[in-house]
């Protein structure tokens, strides 16, 4: 388990390091327009989840939105602050 600030650590630290097989490394290369089409499949999972499934499935799809949801700040070049200064 870990917090939204703990994997937007390991995923800014990946987007600099660039690991071999990581998935965030290939989400980053192919670029917003791609990860956009991400976070609209996934927030799409999310709501279905959330009406018709269980509360654990409806967790675990809004997980994967907040992972591609961070990839996306992450190739437009935000910070974690640059958002929360909007909450
Ligand atoms: N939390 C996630 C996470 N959530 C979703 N995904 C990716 O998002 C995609 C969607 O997952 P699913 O296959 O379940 O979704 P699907 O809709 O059924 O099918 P597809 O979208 O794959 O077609 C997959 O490609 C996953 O790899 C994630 N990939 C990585 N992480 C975290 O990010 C960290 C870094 O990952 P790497 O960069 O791959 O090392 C890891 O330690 C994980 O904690």
């Amino acid at each position: 388990m870990k917090s939204f600030e703990q994997l937007w650590a390991e995923l800014s630290e990946k987007a600099v390091t660039r690991p071999a097989g990581s998935g965030t490394v290939e989400e980053l290369d192919r670029g917003v327009h791609f990860i956009g089409k991400k976070v609209l499949e996934e927030a799409a999972e999310s709501w279905m989840a959330a009406e018709h499934e269980s509360p654990e499935r409806a967790a675990e799809e809004i997980s994967q939105l907040l992972y591609h949801a961070q990839v996306l700040m992450i190739a437009k070049g935000l910070t974690l602050d640059d958002v929360y200064a909007h909450l």
